[in-house]
């Protein structure tokens, strides 16, 4: 999975204890349950800059050391249990300056916890590698330092750059420095376009600034027409984005909340994936959207009739969408995903061992 925002990934409970901690007096409710369920209404806003308006939040509680350290070993450990074996999990360092530290100081605690969780997750049963993503913010003008920072450390574990927030007045050109000076590192990124804004937010994403990789990206489908007869004609940024295999970062419920999409129905993956598109499945905020990665996947099979070999096209698909060195996707598809996705196949055959 390559889309999943660590301040946008708690336990309520943790919440609860790291507020009650570092002394942080506004969250709705200190009744966990209640907790989950207010972050997943809240952001079922029909809006992007409401829905985003509850992550300050979830930052209030990442300022310390030790929140950081535990709130990443948990998204580790969740993630895992879930069956996720690879996790590109992002954040914004610079929203976690708060409690005096650093932004190096930042992003050290959140690879620790990383690494204690893929322990974890190991002394489970479980298996996940985790890569970091670090993200600058649109509306603000930090990108070239964030950019600079996430270079910095990408001999351990930070494996490329984002920026997220509000779409809608912040063009990724904005930050055309930063992608220029990581492009001339050899680094990868990822851009959030095409989701609260259509077509000129991607093809600047794309064009301009060069992304990797798309976040979301279902507004291609305003370049995509469809005849009564079923047959498709693309535009030429849509014909782009599929010639060139750009990997689409989807997360079906995270845009029914924010608007993007009316009905898990008639989201666009249905579209893109029988286009075949580079389409991707992921969770973005597994708190705000009450989700994991395998709820994403039941309620795609649910409203497209998905089977096992779908499942194993979006997950191969993540995989060589991956900023991870290309030896490693490669055995990560042949020597996990794929023996995994026989074993389920076996299990369907001959009914479950356990
Ligand atoms: O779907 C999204 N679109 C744009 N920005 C987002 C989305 N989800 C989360 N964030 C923003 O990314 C920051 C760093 O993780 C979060 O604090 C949130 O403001
Ligand atoms: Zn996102």
């Amino acid at each position: 999975m390559l889309h999943d925002h660590l301040d946008g990934g708690l336990r309520p409970e943790t919440i609860v204890e790291l507020a009650a901690a570092c002394g942080y007096q506004k969250l709705p409710t200190t009744d966990p349950a209640k907790l989950g369920i207010w972050f997943r209404e809240a952001a079922d806003s029909g809006s992007l800059e409401r829905y985003l308006e509850t992550f300050a939040h979830t930052c209030a509680v990442m300022q310390t050391r030790e929140g950081l350290v535990r709130v990443a070993a948990e998204a580790a450990e969740d993630l895992a249990a879930d069956g996720v074996v690879y996790a590109e999990v992002r954040y914004a360092p610079e929203q976690h300056l708060e409690g005096g530290l650093t932004l190096d100081e930042v992003v050290e605690a959140v690879q620790e916890g990383f690494r204690i969780g893929e322990a974890n997750a190991r002394a489970n049963g479980d298996r996940i590698k985790v890569g970091t993503l670090i993200t600058a913010m649109r509306h603000a003008a930090r990108s070239q330092e964030i950019a600079e920072l996430a270079n910095r450390h990408r001999d351990t574990g930070v494996v490329g750059f984002d920026i997220a927030g509000a779409e809608a007045g912040f063009p990724p050109t904005r930050h055309q420095a930063a992608f220029d000076y990581l492009k001339g590192e050899n680094n990868h990124f990822t851009i959030h376009a095409g989701e609260a804004f259509g077509l000129p937010s991607i093809w600047e994403a794309l064009q301009c600034c060069g992304a990797d990789r798309l976040g979301h990206g279902v507004r291609i489908t305003d370049d995509i027409t469809v005849h009564d007869d079923g047959t498709v004609t693309l535009g030429r940024l849509a014909a782009y984005v599929r010639d060139k295999r750009i990997p689409l970062e989807m997360c079906p419920t995270s845009n029914l909340q924010t608007g993007a999409a009316s009905s898990y129905a008639e989201h666009p993956i249905g579209l893109l994936t029988r286009l075949k598109y580079r389409v991707t499945v992921n969770t973005d905020n597994r708190l705000m959207s009450g989700t994991s990665m395998s709820q994403e996947f039941a309620h795609l099979i649910e409203a497209f009739g998905y089977d096992l070999d779908d499942m194993q096209w979006f997950t191969v698909n993540a995989l060589k969408s991956a900023f991870l060195p290309f030896d490693e996707r490669l055995a990560m598809i042949n020597d996990v995903v794929k023996p995994g996705y026989a074993e389920l196949k076996a299990e369907w055959l001959f009914g479950s061992s356990s």
